[in-house]
């Protein structure tokens, strides 16, 4: 695929094309190095090929800061395909020029089970085998960027770098599973070549982004002048950290400001805990008493409250946490960006047992009292509908804490009063007696 006369060529192809990636991976590759275009692919929905924006890839990018809107012409997005598109994705990754690819697909997207290994209970698992087998349609994410890699393969293109942006911890190393674990089970010769060609990177990514709105689209629209079905709302704040070698080249991402390092750990750690877990406690515990975004959330004063006991028990052995939970605490109050609880508190499971299950290990392990954390369990619970004491309750936790390091102390743990006594007032604020 090559770029228009007045667009760069792809030489970045990315999968899960949302909101994230038009707000964050695009705007760092355009500001970095203009010579480098991007070719994304929506990973399930087949709408984003439908929208105007997107038929030209050129969208307008809104930066909210606290009182004012900088709108930003974006134009390295080339190509924008719906998922029913995916195929192309292999003619993509077959192409030399194309040195790196990029993933947005959400935590479950990656098919690992609690080890860490292939789910073999995804149905998605067993699909994606029997069609990359049989050559026929993929379904899940890994399928398709696995299909897309063998292609690679046969055309002799050489190395690549696939880099994840998910929020999912050490998200290199579980993309790299999720790939090896479908290889080895269709091709006896693709693992070894997945190992010596396949650069898989661990990155943090942070910027908060918001669905697009009917409102959105009219403040662009109104602002530009310009009709733009697709722009993209965020926040002025943006971090990029990387860690893992790119062997076909790289935009030089630094000139936007992302950071190199030798080691993601730490900024995964600062990241998934202080930032995603306490979005967790906030869309859950928000949810339950009638709230609806961020802002409106952390203003509540009894939410307030357990986060920030939550931050403190959770900025334990994190590096920079102080100056971490000051931006944080202005980026969550910030109404103008409109960041739906709801969207935050899908697949609530998966993501307590990542960011939050290990922060309630290390403060027991520290003898320290887990109750700050573990109040995101129990507004979890308590948002399923889960009922103290049952049998359904039993289920739920048994499944949180499998795999982890010494698990029966850690379910003994979180059965105790930790989840349900002080227990926190879930009920909206109007029927709030504090
Ligand atoms: N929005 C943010 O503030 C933000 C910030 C940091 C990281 N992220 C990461 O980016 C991901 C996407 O966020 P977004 O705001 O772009 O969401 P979005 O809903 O706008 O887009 C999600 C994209 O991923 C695809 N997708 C969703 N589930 C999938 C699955 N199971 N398999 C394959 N593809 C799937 C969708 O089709 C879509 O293309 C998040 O899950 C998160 O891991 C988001
Ligand atoms: O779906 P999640 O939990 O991975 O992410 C939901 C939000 O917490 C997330 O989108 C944050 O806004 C983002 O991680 C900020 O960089």
């Amino acid at each position: 695929m090559t770029g228009s006369a007045d667009r760069p060529p792809v030489r970045i192809g990315h999968l899960g094309l949302g909101a994230f990636h038009r707000a964050h991976q695009v705007w760092f590759t355009q500001r970095s190095d203009p010579a480098w275009g991007i070719a994304a692919f929506s990973g399930r929905s087949t709408r984003p090929a439908e929208t105007p924006a997107a038929r030209d890839g050129v969208y307008t990018l809104v930066a909210r800061g606290l009182d004012t809107d900088r709108f930003h012409r974006m134009r390295s997005l080339v190509a924008a395909y719906g998922a029913d598109r995916i195929a192309d994705l292999d003619r993509l990754v077959a192409e030399r020029a194309v040195a790196v690819v990029t993933l947005t697909v959400t935590e479950v997207g990656y098919l690992l089970g609690p080890d860490g290994t292939l789910d073999p209970g995804n149905p998605l698992v067993h699909s994606d085998i029997a069609a990359l087998r049989e050559d026929s349609t993929l379904q899940s994410a890994p399928g398709p960027l696995l299909r897309a890699l063998g292609a690679r393969r046969r055309s002799g293109a050489g190395p690549i770098a696939v880099v994840p942006c998910d929020n999912v911890l050490g998200n290199g190393g579980r993309i790299r599973a999720a790939l090896h674990g479908l290889a080895s089970e269709v091709d006896r010769a693709l693992p070894r070549w997945l190992n010596d060609h396949v650069s898989f990177v661990d990155t943090v990514a942070d910027r908060i982004t918001s669905a697009t709105t009917d409102e959105d689209i009219a403040t662009v629209t109104a602002a530009t002048g310009r009709p733009d079905r697709a722009p993209v709302v965020t926040e002025p704040f943006a971090e990029w950290v990387l860690a893992g070698q790119f062997p076909a080249g790289r935009p030089d991402w630094a000139h936007a400001g992302a950071a190199f390092v030798g080691d993601s750990r730490p900024f995964e750690k600062r990241k998934l805990r202080l930032l995603n877990g306490a979005h967790l406690l906030l869309a859950l515990g928000g949810l339950l008493r009638g709230h609806h975004t961020v802002d409106e959330a952390i203003a509540d004063p009894a939410l307030r409250q357990l986060t920030e006991q939550y931050w403190t028990a959770a900025a334990q052995d994190v590096p920079d946490a102080e100056a971490c939970l000051a931006q944080l605490r202005a980026r969550f109050a910030s109404d103008r960006i409109r960041h739906s609880l709801r969207q935050i508190a899908t697949d609530a499971e998966d993501k307590l047992r990542e960011r939050v299950v290990p922060i309630v290990t290390e403060l027991l392990a520290h003898r320290a009292d887990p109750a700050p954390a573990a109040r995101v369990i129990s507004a979890w619970l308590a948002h399923t509908g889960v009922a103290p004491g049952t049998s359904q309750e039993d289920a739920a936790l048994d499944r949180l804490v499998a795999g982890w390091s010494a698990e029966r102390a850690l379910r003994r743990a979180l059965s105790r009063a930790e989840l349900t006594a002080p227990s926190p007032n879930w009920s909206p604020p109007a029927h709030d007696t504090e």
